[in-house]
């Protein structure tokens, strides 16, 4: 490696820590590594003192932000939301949990029957008053057009846009893409259209679900993962232009862990994994590590984004171990403008 003088201070850092876990654990190993620690010694420290204080300074500021009083908390009574995918699963979950917290919501799903079926269960519960099914493929821009637009007669305005249809597909991979990404991006412009405060809109919040399939790779998931980094990306850069532009519309993404949805069943089916089928036991695996979420372990996360208004752009991971937090970027990562 080139003398490490030269190399930048994120790379300084990392190397530096990488190399203090050698000392950590010293053994023999590593000895290259130590007499470079010993030459510099003061340059770890200041490394590790300067971001050490700009972790606990984001920390800080989020924690100091997210469920304490002096954030500002937006009320859900009176909004009006639009959740795609919301007749089963994951997304079924955001819309009871939407209409409970005082939502109008618009759910659109091409599972007819299911999306029917639920929406009489809701018309029981909430008043037949408080929701809409459509039926609507997200990768069909006429219908989502369409869906957006039905949702804004029938309610007048919006608020919240939850672009949660998702499916998993290593086979027709095209499909998965079509679904995950470009539904979601589609989603998203027209949320915006809709919502942007230039456009007459309230403003509000656009959440596009990802997962951590977004921020970890799955070998077994190579186009679902790239579905779900996308996903980050566009997000992310989307919120920065939303704060540039002042559309008074925040934006984020939700990494869920696995969740217990029909979505696991098709790990089990080689129309859906294909050459990756074989490996079906080794996402399996995974499970049995990181554990299973109920589908409603999601929706505190969708809450607190809609609730908090300082939290445009982050990107809020769920987990069985961990539970809700975000995932840290360095300054070197931030969004460039
Ligand atoms: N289940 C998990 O482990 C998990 C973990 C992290 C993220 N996610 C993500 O959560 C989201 C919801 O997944 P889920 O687990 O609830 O799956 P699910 O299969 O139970 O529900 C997905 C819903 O989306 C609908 N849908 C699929 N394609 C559609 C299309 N073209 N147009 C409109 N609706 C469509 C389905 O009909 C279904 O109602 C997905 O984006 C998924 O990637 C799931
Ligand atoms: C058949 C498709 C199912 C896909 C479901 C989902 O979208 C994919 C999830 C992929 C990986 C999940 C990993 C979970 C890891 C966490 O539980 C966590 O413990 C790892 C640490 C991450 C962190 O907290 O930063």
């Amino acid at each position: 490696m080139k003398d490490i003088d030269s190399q930048p201070s994120w790379f300084m850092f990392h190397y530096y820590r990488e190399q203090s876990k050698i000392i950590e654990n010293f053994n023999g190993f590593g000895y290259e590594s130590y007499s470079v620690m010993q030459k510099r010694p003061i340059q770890i420290g200041i490394y590790y003192l300067v971001e050490f204080a700009r972790q606990e300074e984001q920390r800080e500021s989020r924690s100091s932000t997210v469920g304490s009083q002096r954030c500002s908390r937006i009320q859900m009574e009176g909004k009006v939301a639009l959740v795609t995918g919301g007749a089963q699963g994951i997304g079924k979950a955001i819309v009871r949990g939407l209409m409970e917290k005082g939502a109008s919501v618009a759910l659109i799903d091409i599972a007819v029957e299911k999306g029917e079926e639920y929406k009489n269960v809701l018309d029981k519960e909430f008043g037949s008053d408080k929701s809409l099914f459509i039926k609507c493929d997200v990768t069909k821009k006429d219908q989502l057009k369409d869906a957006f637009q039905k949702t804004v007669e029938r309610f007048g305005k919006l608020h919240i846009v939850i672009n949660n249809a998702g499916i998993n597909n290593e086979k027709n991979w095209e499909k998965t893409i079509n679904v995950n990404l470009t539904g979601m991006i589609r989603g998203t412009h027209l949320g915006l259209k809709y919502m942007r405060t230039q456009n007459g809109g309230e403003g509000g919040l656009i959440l596009n679900m990802s997962s951590l399939a977004g921020i970890m790779p799955v070998a077994h998931q190579p186009v679902y993962t790239a579905s779900k980094f996308g996903i980050i990306g566009f997000t992310r850069a989307i919120a920065a232009a939303s704060d540039v532009g002042q559309y008074g519309v925040r934006i984020n993404t939700i990494c869920p862990g696995f969740v217990n949805t029909d979505l696991l069943q098709t790990i089990d089916k080689e129309e859906n994994m294909g050459e990756y089928f074989q490996y079906r036991d080794n996402i399996k695996a995974m499970m049995d590590q990181y554990g299973i979420h109920e589908p409603t372990s999601v929706v505190q996360g969708v809450i607190d984004l809609i609730e908090n208004e300082n939290l445009n752009g982050a990107v809020m991971k769920i987990t069985v171990s961990a539970g809700i937090h975000y995932e840290e970027y360095g300054p070197q990562y931030q969004p460039k403008m």
